[in-house]
């Protein structure tokens, strides 16, 4: 379908400095988009000397010739009324202000005089505010205007020797916000163009080649669209060139408190102090008014009442991490997998069929994503936290999915809050990890004990924080001991923890350690392979989530021993040094999921199954169900697998674990992964028991069918007709 031309029939425009260069341009493309326009133009030179009628008449020529309507305005635009009476005299009424009149009188700083500073003011930001002004009440009146306002680089990044044309061009940048303001309940809408052009201005300015490629026709475009009734934009700053064009912003950091408490007072040291914070704009926005900046003021002074929590520790970052396998067999040997253990291999071979990382390893990209940043650094209000001081004091992490051994992953973090614990403070760092497909596949929670940092006046506790959880009382299920290696710390720090209080005798004395100690997530990872060797077979994909306190420190060559107690799917754990004897990881736990087994029937279905493709890839719990998981635990009964190929749904299989059985579905081929089927909560249950037909509740239109999926072959796979393996 042809796009509408864009038109200004019944439109009155009045362009000024219309003359020549840009606003020759703007008038002539307005006329012959069925505009009226008024040609204004003093007929002086570059500098503001002089008047003359020819530049304006010549252009009002060229629009009549071309069919269109056109009247010459002579007047400067200092005297703004006259140019609007010109309009309404000959057409009636006045829409569309383009203010582009402008002269030069460019000295250096110290040279410009009185009259080069009013003369450049006075065309530019006084012309721009009479004319727009006079206009101003018909606008009103008809409820409907739309004004140009012509700013420049000069003025937004400066220029030498245009002092005076800068700040005049900058002034127009601050009139037009505030008219944006004003004018919108009337429909009025007031934008910057910010052009880079050939004109007579800029002639003998820049380089001839160049020159050639800053046609106005190129910029006019913009401008005409800018005042069209259909364009929405107001307030805006539009640079636009050599047919290109953007918008620009002023952006706001995120800023620093520079003291603590509302009583505190503001030194200049505490300033310097906090420089790097203030000017550091890694954390920028825009903000859109000044209501949003006066609010985020409220915010940060309710901070200070509360005695500071971090409103700095707003910002997120994102962090890229490219792993391969070989990274997965040093993470994995770095917490001790060994070839020794033959259930151990596939940690260690990736040639082996069931070749795996260990599950904690989850925590790494979000860990990384905390060591590029400042985020921590940052965290305590009033304070810049020393990294030679922090410890690693506790640890969650929850896999989504089964954690791949290689890929490029992504993760987001942030600090989500502060607590003072008087010596110390705890910083909780957010992390998730997306695949690259973009699909959440961990979420994690480190807690940094920042040693010294604490006695800012913060809360002790937090409602963000994941808690740890005390083991049963009774003696343990079952304990495993390892002796780690005294190299250990320093296998580990490949992983990408190369803090060096773990390898760096000195530094861990300023510490306060003997010798260098183990990396937390290192202990974290022997108590891991503990739980998963007693209670889960050795299959990282059986574990859900992991949480854990780190007590004391570890030395690399002392012997762990992880205690573990049982209850359901719910693993406690807590581990000691066996030399001795203390405590060093506390209040731990690994939850395990049920449908492992389940899948491990499915996949050994698959793959000896002919008629799927050799490449299909096993994608568990149909996304939908996944999240009812909840639900699925509840009844313990059934749930719904998807093999896939090129994220296509090749087949399905359905599993009935109350039953101990497990059921193919009929190939689904052509459906999306992302075809789901959504049943409420209470239907789940009753078909799960088979209380409740699923072809009855699809009747009932309690069961929805979302995607391009065949119906029939759906339910059939829901009620697991096919047959038995
Ligand atoms: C930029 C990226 C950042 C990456 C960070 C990770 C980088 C890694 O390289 C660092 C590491 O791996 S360090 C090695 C692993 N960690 C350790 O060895 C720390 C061991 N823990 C300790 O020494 C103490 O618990 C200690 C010193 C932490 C606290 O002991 P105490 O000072 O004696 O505290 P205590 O009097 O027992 O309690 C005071 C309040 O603090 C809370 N708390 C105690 N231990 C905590 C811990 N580990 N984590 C979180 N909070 C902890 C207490 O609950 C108490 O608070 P409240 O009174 O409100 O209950």
């Amino acid at each position: 379908m042809k796009q509408q031309q864009l038109r200004f029939d019944g439109r009155v425009v009045i362009v000024t400095g219309a003359g020549a260069g840009l606003g020759r341009a703007y008038a002539l493309l307005f006329g012959s988009r069925g505009a009226s326009v008024v040609v204004n133009d003093l007929g002086g030179s570059r500098d503001g000397d002089g008047k003359s009628t020819k530049a304006a008449d010549s252009v009002v020529a060229e629009i009549r010739a071309r069919g269109g309507k056109a009247v010459p305005d002579y007047n400067s635009v200092v005297d703004g009324e006259k140019l609007v009476q010109t309009a309404l005299e000959n057409f009636g009424r006045i829409d569309v202000v383009v203010n582009n009149a402008g002269i030069l009188r460019d000295k250096s700083f110290a040279r410009i005089s009185d009259q080069d500073w009013d003369l450049v003011h006075n065309v530019h930001l006084k012309g721009a505010f009479k004319v727009t002004q006079a206009a101003w009440p018909h606008m009103k009146k008809q409820n409907y205007g739309r004004i140009i306002m012509t700013s420049s680089n000069s003025g937004l990044y400066g220029n030498f020797g245009q002092a005076n044309y800068s700040a005049a061009k900058m002034g127009l940048v601050g009139l037009a916000n505030t008219l944006a303001i004003e004018g919108r309940k009337n429909n009025i809408y007031t934008n910057v163009i910010v052009p880079t052009a050939a004109s007579r201005l800029t002639e003998d300015i820049l380089p001839p080649d160049f020159f050639a490629e800053l046609r106005p026709e190129l910029i006019a475009p913009v401008v005409v669209w800018l005042c069209h009734e259909s364009c929405e934009d107001n307030g805006a700053i539009i640079e636009s060139a050599a047919g290109w064009a953007t918008k620009c912003h002023l952006v706001r950091g995120a800023g620093t408190p520079l003291r603590v408490r509302i009583t505190d007072n503001v030194a200049p040291e505490d300033v310097q102090n906090q420089w790097n914070k203030v000017t550091d704009m890694s954390r920028a926005q825009r903000h859109e008014s000044i209501e949003e900046v006066s609010s985020t003021l409220l915010g940060i002074l309710e901070d200070m009442k509360s005695g500071g929590t971090s409103s700095s520790s707003s910002g997120e970052v994102e962090s890229v991490f490219e792993f391969r396998s070989k990274d997965s067999i040093i993470y994995n040997i770095g917490i001790g997998a060994n070839v020794q253990n033959p259930s151990e291999l596939k940690f260690l071979y990736e040639n082996h069929e069931d070749f795996a990382v260990l599950p904690s390893y989850a925590i790494i990209p979000g860990q990384m994503a905390f060591f590029e940043s400042d985020l921590v650094q940052n965290a305590v209000p009033g304070k810049s936290v020393d990294l030679s001081q922090i410890l690693h004091g506790e640890q969650y992490i929850e896999l989504l999915k089964p954690f791949p051994t290689s890929g490029v992953l992504t993760s987001t973090a942030r600090v989500s809050d502060v607590m003072d614990k008087g010596k110390g403070a705890v910083i909780l760092c957010d992390a998730e990890t997306y695949d690259e497909s973009g699909e959440k596949i961990a979420v994690s929670q480190m807690s940094v004990f920042a040693v010294g940092a604490g006695g800012f006046g913060g809360k002790r506790t937090s409602d963000k924080a994941i808690s740890t959880v005390d083991p049963p009382s009774r003696s343990p299920d079952a304990s495993i001991s390892e002796k780690t290696n005294p190299n250990q710390a320093a296998i580990y720090r490949l992983s990408g923890d190369f803090n060096p209080l773990h390898i760096d005798p000195s530094f861990a004395a300023i510490s306060g350690y003997s010798t260098p100690i183990l990396h937390g997530l290192c202990s974290l990872g022997y108590a891991v392979r503990h739980v998963l060797a007693q209670y889960a077979d050795y299959d990282p994909a059986r574990c859900k989530s992991i949480k854990t306190r780190f007590a004391k420190p570890v030395y690399p060559g002392q012997t762990l021993k992880t205690d573990m107690w049982r209850d359901g799917n719910r693993i406690f754990f807590r581990t000691s040094v066996v030399e001795n004897n203390s405590i060093v990881l506390t209040g731990g736990f690994m939850d395990l999921t049920e449908v492992t087994a389940a899948s491990k029937v499915v996949l050994k279905a698959a793959a000896a199954d002919e008629s799927l493709p050799s490449d299909a890839v096993f994608t568990g719990m149909q996304e939908r169900i996944d999240s009812d998981k909840e639900v699925c635990k509840k009844i313990n009964a059934v749930f719904v697998y998807n093999i896939t190929k090129d994220k296509n749904v090749v087949a399905t299989w359905t599993c009935d674990l109350k039953q101990g059985k497990v059921y193919k579905g009929l190939p689904v081929g052509g459906a999306k992964a992302d075809t789901t089927l959504t049943v409420d909560d209470e239907d789940m249950i009753d078909i799960a028991l088979g209380k409740l037909n699923p072809q009855t509740a699809f009747m009932k239109g309690k069961l929805k069918i979302k995607g391009n999926i065949m119906l029939a072959q759906k339910l059939k796979a829901l009620q697991t007709a096919a047959p038995k393996l």
